[in-house]
């Protein structure tokens, strides 16, 4: 495909998420039907539709319309590119550019618009950030860097490095943690690499890995991943100890992978449902990784960021208290809940815990750490709480 027929692709697609459709869905929709389109074609239109996405606002308001050919007009003249190479009316590519499409289009506003958020999120955003929120908001509209965790039990930092170099992956040291390193070449090739078929490496942001090494552990304790998922951090966490973590999630279909994935990494996991959670009680110590916003990964998964509506970060943050609540009773006295986003919102981090020892004098906070996207990671929040009485 050329390069005018890429990005015609990519307003199809655009199209397809501004109607409603997760942009997942709409990319697999197109790829369907575009068996023509190589690899190489698709993870260029990919890139495309998600660099327009994490700057839809902005780019919307530099093509002048919340379209397709909007925010790829809006993307070409962000990046300081001759629109009409590519808008040619050519066969497969765009059609030229209307006299009124060359006349629309403006600076974005400094504030919510320039920093691509949704103005009814920005009271929250700048209360939650500072005066960093308009430089995080420019950061995430960029890709976010790749990052891999070295698997302690099977390797370290630097061995990893070395043996990802040696099959085309240059990659070096992050400094959020003692595991995390950040690929600098060669991202496409990792899934091909001995070091990550061998179990040496996973794929996880920094951030996540950080909340993994500065969760209180050691081996000989109970501890339970409450809110497992496709088990990032169970995998973190049993690197780090001889013995099981137990996982659990209340959508259990989400940890299927998990048990194929602790074999590869030569972790031992153990999947518990949730009817059996209560016998297993007490914890020592419970990992729970709330489902939040999702606002410290939005470079990754940026219709998030305009899906997300005042009613649902409510329920979220309802969900939130309700989660915390519910891992307190599985500990005993002694015992530690470690709570997490991966959100950079005050609502689903500092509120959720302030609330939760207001109403529980038997607990205390004995560690709270946050990153944000200016971390060079994604965005993650992390409260370690005791139970003292
Ligand atoms: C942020 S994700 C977890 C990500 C995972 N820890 C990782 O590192 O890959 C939150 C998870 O919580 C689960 N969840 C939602 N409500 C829950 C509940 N009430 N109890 C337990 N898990 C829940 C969701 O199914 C989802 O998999």
């Amino acid at each position: 495909m050329t390069p005018a027929a890429r990005i015609q692709a990519a307003i199809e697609i655009l199209d397809d998420i501004l109607g409603g459709r997760p942009a997942e869905q709409a990319l697999t929709s197109w790829a369907r039907r575009s068996r023509y389109a190589g690899s190489k074609d698709r993870a260029a239109i990919r890139d495309h539709v998600f660099d327009a996405l994490r700057a839809r606002r902005s780019l919307a308001a530099r093509g002048g319309a919340v379209t397709g050919r909007g925010l790829m007009i809006g993307l070409l003249r962000a990046q300081g590119q001759e629109i009409s190479s590519f808008f040619t009316g050519d066969r497969h590519a765009p059609d030229a550019l209307s006299e009124a499409e060359q006349a629309a289009g403006r600076n974005p506003e400094p504030g919510a618009e320039a920093s691509d958020i949704p103005d009814w999120l920005w009271p929250e955003f700048t209360a939650s950030l500072g005066e960093s929120a308009e430089a995080a908001g420019r950061i995430m509209q960029r890709r976010a860097p790749l990052h891999l965790r070295a698997n302690l039990l099977k390797t370290d930092r630097q061995t990893a490095i070395s043996l990802l170099a040696e099959d085309g992956v240059v990659a070096q040291p992050h400094p959020a943690c003692a595991t995390a390193m950040e690929v600098v070449e060669g991202a496409r090739k990792v899934a091909q690499t001995r070091a990550y078929q061998q179990g040496m490496v996973e794929l996880q942001d920094a951030a996540s890995q950080a909340i993994a090494e500065r969760v209180p552990l050691r081996s000989g304790l109970r501890v339970l991943d409450f809110c497992a998922g496709g088990g990032g951090k169970t995998l973190a966490l049993a690197a780090r100890v001889r013995g099981e973590i137990l996982a659990h999630d209340a959508a259990p279909q989400r940890m299927r992978d998990l048990p194929a994935r602790a074999t590869r990494a030569g972790a031992q996991v153990r999947l518990v449902a949730t009817d059996v959670v209560e016998r297993e009680a007490p914890f020592d110590l419970i990992l729970a990784d709330v489902p939040c916003s999702g606002s410290g990964s939005w470079r990754r998964a940026p219709d998030g960021k305009w899906l997300l509506t005042p009613e649902r970060l409510l329920e979220l943050t309802r969900i939130q208290s309700a989660i915390l609540r519910t891992v307190s009773g599985l500990v005993a006295t002694g015992g530690q809940v470690a709570y997490a986003t991966c959100s950079m919102l005050r609502v689903e981090n500092n509120n959720i815990v302030e609330q939760f020892l207001s109403e529980n004098p038997g607990w205390k906070q004995d560690d709270r750490a946050q990153w944000t996207v200016l971390d060079g990671t994604d965005g993650f929040f992390l409260s370690v709480l005791t139970r003292v009485a």
